[in-house]
């Protein structure tokens, strides 16, 4: 069977791509718009020349034919804001140019039944909806051995005239829904190697937000496969946002001093404490407006609503918690969804795993933790880790520089 696209003279893929919620913005449509464009743009850009244009209520991208269908899509399903995308046939406003893009889209497929449905966003012309369903209907009857089923046809041919040209496509691919990135502000996500962090961090990525993220590591108390893990799902997020500076921040030498100061049930809640004092210093310096967890009620001993208010008072920043009323069943459901699955569940020993008590308090009250955190020097602490975080920056497309960072974490 010879693929569709080959007998087209045109040698770039067009794509239409709608948008969703974006449509429903009012005035500040153009500031949506001009951000998914651009990252439409950034997603496609090492595939080759291409372009992107706003039509009339949809996006129309140019890509070199030469790349795959199947990497065009795998990159465009990761951009927050398409609602969903087509490869589509362009043709002029001429009924005869439109019958030729209709063969040419359905050019090699076999289908037992169709429909046309064709819309109008330009309505200067003689004929209407109904007369190009009718007069294409019976060109696909004429070319192909089929019939038509207005109810449930196996294939849709979609028709749509926009101001400059005629649409033809048959086939829609979701897209990733949500805003685009960098509609939504600046957070920086505390990432672990663990499982629900990354899918928090997805989650704000997909509201618009741009999510640097800070990972705590115990090296060299511990190994670096923590580092390895998390260097790897920055890089998996940075693919729905093209740029995440990643600070990876020593925090072994933290948990030292608050073990030999601190009673053994107050530990894990004072590593909180000290990741956010740590996290909120750090965002300031990105300009983040707000901090993201992947803490889930309940899930453990310092995700009690008591312990969580604790931890959350050292904060100068909002603490967002987008999984806070998710089960685990739900939040694995989207790990494997996003991808981050397979890398969150190799095996790690993360810095918290280091001096934890076997019985760690899951009702902590303010007035007895910050009594507890008399016996630390908390400048000084908050100096340590900051002196010794390293910033790794990833790109995607992915660049020398990030390769570069990299190998210095392997040495
Ligand atoms: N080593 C770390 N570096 C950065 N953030 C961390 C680290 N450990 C924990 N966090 C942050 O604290 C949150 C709660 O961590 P905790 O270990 O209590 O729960 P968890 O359910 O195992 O989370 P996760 O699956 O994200 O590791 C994490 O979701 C993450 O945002």
């Amino acid at each position: 069977m010879v693929p569709a696209d080959r007998t087209t003279q045109d040698p770039r893929r067009h794509i239409v791509v709608h948008y969703g919620e974006l449509g429903l913005k009012g005035r500040n449509r153009p500031v949506f718009l001009h951000a998914l464009m651009r990252n439409l743009e950034r997603a496609l850009s090492s595939l080759g020349e291409g372009s992107v244009e706003q039509q009339s209520g949809r996006l129309l991208l140019t890509a070199p034919e030469s790349v795959p269908w199947g990497e065009l899509e795998e990159r465009l399903q990761q951009v927050f804001g398409v609602a969903n995308f087509s490869r589509c046939w362009t043709a002029p406003h001429d009924l005869e140019a439109v019958k030729q893009a209709v063969s040419r889209a359905l050019h090699g497929r076999s289908f037992a039944s169709f429909r046309i449905t064709a819309r109008r966003a330009f309505k200067e012309l003689p004929w209407g909806s109904q007369e190009i369903s009718r007069i294409l209907g019976t060109h696909v009857l004429e070319s192909h051995a089929t019939k038509v089923d207005l109810k449930n046809p196996e294939l849709v041919v979609h028709v749509e005239v926009i101001p400059r040209q005629t649409l033809i496509y048959v086939e829609k691919t979701a897209g990733a829904g949500g805003l685009p990135v960098g509609t939504g502000g600046t957070l920086l996500g505390l990432l672990s190697g663990g499982l629900d962090s990354p899918v928090a961090a997805y989650r704000m990525m997909k509201r618009g937000c741009q999510v640097h993220v800070v990972h705590f590591h115990s090296y060299p108390f511990l190994d670096r496969a923590s580092q390895r893990k998390a260097q790897t799902l920055a890089r998996l997020l940075t693919q729905h946002q093209y740029h995440t500076k990643l600070c990876m921040v020593p925090f072994g030498e933290v948990q030292q001093r608050i073990v030999s100061a601190v009673p053994a049930p107050y530990r894990v809640v004072l590593y909180r404490r000290y990741m956010l004092r740590i996290a909120d210093a750090l965002a300031q310096q990105l300009g983040a407006q707000a901090l993201v967890t992947g803490e889930s009620l309940g899930q453990v001993a310092s995700q009690t609503l008591s312990n969580l208010s604790v931890i959350e008072a050292v904060s100068t920043l909002p603490v967002l918690r987008p999984l806070i009323g998710m089960d685990k069943a739900e939040i694995m459901e989207q790990a494997e969804a996003i991808g981050t699955y397979a890398t969150s569940i190799l095996p790690d020993q993360d810095c918290c795993t280091l001096f934890v008590p076997r019985r760690p308090a899951t009702r902590t009250t303010l007035p007895d933790i910050e009594a507890a955190e008399q016996a630390l020097d908390t400048p000084a602490l908050l100096q340590l880790a900051l002196e010794g975080t390293q910033w790794i920056t990833c790109d995607f497309p992915e660049t020398p520089a990030y390769a570069s960072s990299e190998a210095a974490l392997e040495a």
